[in-house]
């Protein structure tokens, strides 16, 4: 009896394993002209791989719900119907060999307007393609970085709409599960801290006000997405700052709103709203706050963060840590790391499953 190889059903889909391809941006879409933001062969091959290769949910990486909402120029988009179209693409391969197709809906606030990671990811000037950011508060990410717009409230009222509209063609594209990024210090998570969120209006200050503009995307996205389907959440647990931050505690807390408002299973990362915090990681760091927000709140989680082994990701699961792994940088290594673990673990499939349906 393996846990990782057990499916798992949220409302009425059932996810056929416990090991998803968690979202990793691939900065590879077109940056200009029609096709901007657009999945393209190198999308369709990144995510076919992850589905071929066994992993039981593949999550598309972060997808902007606008063009001013991108990290980098090359990131995806769900904003217009040519993205929707080309998405489609990647959606039915994936169902076709037997995983769930899922998308994390991201706008990127006061981190967006960057380069490409590889020619150093340094905040874009408007002579280098890049745009205005806008955030709860003017502060700016770190050194550097320019210092945000702040967000009205009839902007932001336009944000949350662009987020329904994003979960309606992901829809229309095949997605099967929809996932709300909260985390990593963009737009939505910039609200929830208040090291990053100064405002003085009814987004800002208390605990409720700061989570009173995540909770209104959770509750526009979940009118839009069916009843039947699964919603996520992404959480960074903790700024990993010493005073000022947003804390696993609030996490904890936070966790049993979003189930109230129908989130199906928070997805438990951290960091990323402060720069040059010093984050103690290793194998599985992220995994205890996972832990305590299953052990606390009921609400399902998946556990992310340099999980690469098979006992590893068994024992998460045996131990009740979490409901599901996510793998990055693992499956960036060994597309088929999914079908190597099922063998280690005596559950290799004789037939796969998509044959063994007669599909
Ligand atoms: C979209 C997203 O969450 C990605 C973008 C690329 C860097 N990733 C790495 C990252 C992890 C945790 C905190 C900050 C950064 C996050």
């Amino acid at each position: 009896m393996s846990a990782l190889f057990e499916p798992y059903t949220l409302r009425s889909l059932t996810i056929p394993n416990r090991v998803w391809m968690s979202p990793m941006c691939q900065y590879s879409a077109a940056e200009s002209g029609p096709d901007t933001g657009a999945a393209n062969d190198w999308h369709f091959a990144h995510y076919a791989a992850r589905a071929v290769g066994g992993a039981g949910l593949v999550m598309v990486e972060a997808t902007a719900v606008s063009p001013e909402g991108r990290i980098s120029p090359a990131d995806l988009g769900i904003w217009n119907d040519t993205q929707t179209t080309a998405l489609r693409r990647v959606t039915e391969f994936v169902k076709a060999h037997g995983a769930v197709p899922a998308v994390q809906l991201a706008h990127a606030g006061r981190k967006a307007s960057t380069g490409l990671p590889w020619r150093g990811g340094a905040p874009l000037g408007a002579d280098e393609g890049g745009w205005r950011t806008s955030a709860p508060s003017p502060l700016p990410f770190g050194e550097g970085h320019p210092v945000p717009d702040e967000l009205s409230t009839d902007a932001m009222a336009a944000v949350t709409r662009q987020f329904a509209d994003a979960a309606r063609r992901a829809l229309d594209a095949g997605f099967e599960v929809a996932e709300i990024h909260g985390a990593h210090g963009y737009l939505i998570g910039e609200f929830l801290s208040p090291h990053s969120n100064h405002r003085e209006d009814a987004y800002g200050g208390s605990f409720e006000n700061r989570t009173r503009f995540a909770l209104e995307v959770v509750d526009a996205v979940r009118e839009v997405w069916p009843s039947e389907l699964p919603l996520f959440f992404r959480v960074s647990a903790t700024d990993w700052l010493e005073a000022g931050g947003w804390t696993a505690s609030d996490t904890v807390r936070f966790a049993a709103e979003l189930r109230a408002h129908g989130v199906d299973l928070l997805d438990v990362s951290s960091g990323g709203n402060a720069p040059g915090v010093r984050i103690p990681t290793g194998p599985g760091y992220q995994v205890p706050f996972a832990a305590r927000v299953r052990a606390e709140t009921g609400l399902p989680v998946a556990a992310v963060g340099m999980i690469t082994e098979t006992e590893q990701a068994e024992k998460i699961l045996a131990n009740g840590e979490a409901d599901a792994v996510l793998l990055g940088r693992a499956l960036l290594r060994d597309p088929y790391w999914t079908r190597r673990a099922a063998r280690e673990l005596g559950r290799d499939p004789e037939v796969p499953p998509q044959y063994a349906r007669g599909a």
